[in-house]
């Protein structure tokens, strides 16, 4: 028999919890289905436990900063206690997940969800239907088609390695070849980085980038750039990883960090009409597929925003609004994009390329805030920013941040962008000093 929903939600990850809670909350029948880990990428293998993982080289880089300036020693990871403590987290998200779900009568179906020819939806031996339904199954590490491909690894596997090889390379200069380097590198790992062109990460500030690249480089990190990876192959001495013009690698662990692809292949959405191009399931901006009835949200959604953890929970938000009470288009505000290696690389809002692409329009404030008080008093190597200025109004419009606190400047400078604030208002407070906060004032 099939069991009746009015809506049904595919994906227990971010998007797809907090748009299940946001519907039933609102007085729907929901049922979520999920195929692998409740609590999907973020919590499991994505988000947080990187960050507990960065939280041990955040410490050291910290201590390493201040040899000679009040400490002596720098801490070595003591990679199975970390990895003890990043499972002390990561173990509980699974049951954790489901029993919130379980708590708010959301009922659950475990299993890989397949629309049928005739619109229902099968998870195993179930056959289940909605009024409406929402896809939100995410992506997954894109691997690389070369020769040799299954020697391949992933973040998933890195985020839970019981001992940190002696050599680990990763193939793709991204967010996740940038941070996990950086996790590896201070755990002890000889690391290179392979990219295929000369500009990794290239969606932020060229020098910004090429002053983290600095800094990553004198912390032991080896960039491979122009190198189109042909082939791995499996040697006594380890993986040797080469390509063109001789370059041969030997390393013991290769993770592909090439980019992520949507979950979309076991869906069958051929048999309900959605469709589906480079970038995930096409979806207008009322985040509705093809078929009238069928939404798509988060990582999986092809929408011109980054594939955040935030963006997620926006896009549920927007769609339990949308589905209770049909709303305006979804429109989005500015999104603070973040490399969480060591020092942090962060950006929001209109970027300073276009800035320079619109110099009668947009003024950029480049600051070296290195020897500020609150770099000083950290022995910072290098803080960076570049402040974005429409020149008529005067309001902050963008910026790029690179330091070890870029990740806090960067929600403040977000705010800002978004409230409109302008220097005289932010004048008009009084912050807590001597705080990151309180150098909002220099930057405009
Ligand atoms: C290493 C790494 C680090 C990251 N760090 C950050 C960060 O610092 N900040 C940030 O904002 N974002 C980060 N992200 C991105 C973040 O994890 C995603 O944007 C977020 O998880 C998207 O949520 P989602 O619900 O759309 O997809 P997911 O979290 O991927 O959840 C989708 C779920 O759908 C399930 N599923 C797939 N197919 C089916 C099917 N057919 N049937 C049933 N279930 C199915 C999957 O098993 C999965 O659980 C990171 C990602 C990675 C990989
Ligand atoms: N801090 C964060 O917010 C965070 C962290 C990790 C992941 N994420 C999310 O996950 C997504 C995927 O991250 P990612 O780093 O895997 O992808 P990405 O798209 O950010 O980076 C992939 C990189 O691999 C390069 N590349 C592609 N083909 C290559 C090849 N053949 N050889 C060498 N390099 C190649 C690309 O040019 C690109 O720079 C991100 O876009 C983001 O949405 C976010």
């Amino acid at each position: 028999m099939t069991k009746e929903y009015d809506i049904v939600v595919i994906g227990g990850g971010p998007a797809g919890t907090a748009v299940a809670g946001g519907l039933k909350a609102q007085g729907k029948s929901v049922l979520i289905v999920e195929a692998d880990l409740w609590g999907g990428t973020c919590p499991n293998r994505g988000c947080d436990p990187k960050k507990i993982l960065l939280s041990a080289v955040e410490a050291q880089q910290r201590a390493k900063n201040l040899q000679g300036h009040g400490l002596t020693g720098v801490p070595t990871v003591d990679w199975p206690a970390l990895m003890t403590t990043k499972r002390g987290y990561t173990d509980g998200i699974n049951d954790g997940t489901l029993s919130g779900l379980q708590g708010q009568k959301i009922a659950t179906l475990h299993g890989q969800a397949t629309f049928n020819a005739d619109g229902t939806l099968q998870v195993g031996d179930e056959t289940v239907s909605g009024t409406d339904y929402v896809i939100a199954t995410g992506q997954r590490p894109t691997i690389l088609p070369v020769e040799g491909q299954e020697y391949f690894k992933t973040s998933t596997d890195f985020l839970d390695l019981d001992t940190m090889p002696k050599r680990v390379t990763f193939v793709g200069g991204g967010y996740v070849g940038f941070e996990l380097a950086t996790i590896a590198r201070a755990a002890g790992a000889e690391v290179h980085l392979i990219h295929h062109n000369d500009r990794p990460l290239k969606a932020f500030d060229t020098e910004h980038v090429q002053a983290l690249m600095g800094q990553l480089t004198e912390q032991g990190i080896t960039f491979d750039l122009n190198v189109d990876l042909q082939r791995i192959t499996k040697q006594p001495d380890g993986l040797h990883l080469t390509a063109a013009d001789g370059f041969d690698l030997t390393t013991d662990l290769v993770i592909c960090s090439a980019g992520r692809q949507p979950n979309v292949d076991h869906l069958g959405l051929a048999n309900v009409g959605v469709t589906v191009n480079r970038g995930g399931v096409q979806v207008n901006d009322h985040l509705q597929t093809a078929n009238p009835h069928i939404y798509a949200i988060g990582d999986v959604s092809d929408t011109p925003v980054p594939k955040l953890t935030p963006v997620a929970g926006y896009e549920a938000r927007y769609l339990v609004g949308e589905l209770t009470q049909p709303a305006a288009a979804i429109t989005y505000p500015v999104i603070p994009t973040e490399v969480y290696a060591e020092p942090k690389l962060a950006e929001v809002g209109i970027t300073t390329a276009k800035a320079s692409e619109d110099s009668a329009r947009y003024q950029v404030n480049t600051l070296d805030m290195t020897h500020w008080f609150t770099y000083y008093r950290l022995q910072t190597p290098k803080a960076l920013a570049k402040v974005v200025v429409d020149r008529q109004s005067g309001l902050v419009v963008g910026a790029s941040f690179l330091s070890e606190i870029a990740d806090e400047m960067i929600n403040y400078v977000m705010t800002l962008i978004q409230q409109k604030v302008t220097l005289a208002e932010l004048q008009k407070l009084i912050w807590a000093y001597p705080t990151p906060a309180s150098d909002l004032q220099y930057l405009v």
